[in-house]
């Protein structure tokens, strides 16, 4: 399987080079991993991306440190405007980042991104990315209210599955629970147990095609 991995970061990329697949790491933020993942898919041509890594797990997803996320949808959630305490997003604005399409800021995952979870007892829903952590469980709260069903919080995915959509090739986010979304707290977070899970959800996904394969939507 063509597979190209894109990480924020060398410590996300170490324990997956041993993976029958590329791996590149990018800096962080969601510019950063759109330009990486643009410039990895003009260097060589990949069946399949995904942004894989550590996240922050939204309250209501029930999501804990060391579980694994796949996405349905990667949605960049800080794009809109303020009209005073309202929040617009760029659908509410008629605005699109895609120059030809709708969908605000939402990409859809992968066709296979379902079977995935299933296969690798991950949760399935949107991912978000933002520019920034969130720091408190208000503004947690905020987003969750924003994007019902959020399961995770990361700072690339948005902008990897925007290089892809424009490159014409299938996209998802695949992430471990590393921390809960909502006041900082360092001391809690759980990255080497984060990165196993990412691990795992690579796995199953390299190993895909010895498992029946991944049906309509195999890259
Ligand atoms: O707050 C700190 O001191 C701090 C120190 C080192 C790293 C960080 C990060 O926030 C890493 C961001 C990095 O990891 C992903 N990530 C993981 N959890 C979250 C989250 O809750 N919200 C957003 N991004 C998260 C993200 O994709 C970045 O690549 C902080």
């Amino acid at each position: 399987m063509d597979v190209l991995i894109v990480v924020a970061t060398a410590g996300e990329a170490g324990n997956l080079r041993d993976l029958p697949a590329r791996v590149t790491v990018s800096g962080v933020g969601p510019v950063a991993a759109a330009l990486a993942t643009q410039r990895a898919l003009q260097e060589a041509p990949a069946r399949l991306v995904v942004s894989a890594g550590i996240a922050g797990a939204y309250p209501a997803s029930g999501l804990t440190p060391g579980d694994l996320a796949v996405s349905s949808h990667v949605i960049q959630a800080d794009l809109g405007a303020w009209d005073g305490d309202d929040w617009l997003s760029l659908e509410a604005l008629g605005l699109s980042v895609l120059p030809d399409g709708p969908g605000g800021a939402t990409f859809p995952a992968w066709d296979g991104a379902e079977v995935l979870a299933r296969r690798s007892g991950a949760a399935f829903g949107p991912m978000l990315t933002l520019s920034s952590v969130t720091g408190s469980l208000e503004r947690a709260r905020q987003l969750e209210a924003r994007y019902p069903g959020a399961l995770t919080e990361g700072m690339e995915g948005a902008g990897v599955s925007h290089a892809a959509r424009l490159a014409g090739v299938p996209a998802l986010e695949l992430r471990g629970v590393s921390n809960a979304v909502g006041p900082r707290d360092r001391s809690a977070w759980r990255i080497p147990e984060a990165l196993r899970a990412t691990r795992r959800g690579l796995e199953t996904l390299l190993n895909g095609s010895s498992g029946g394969g991944w049906g309509a939507g195999a890259p």
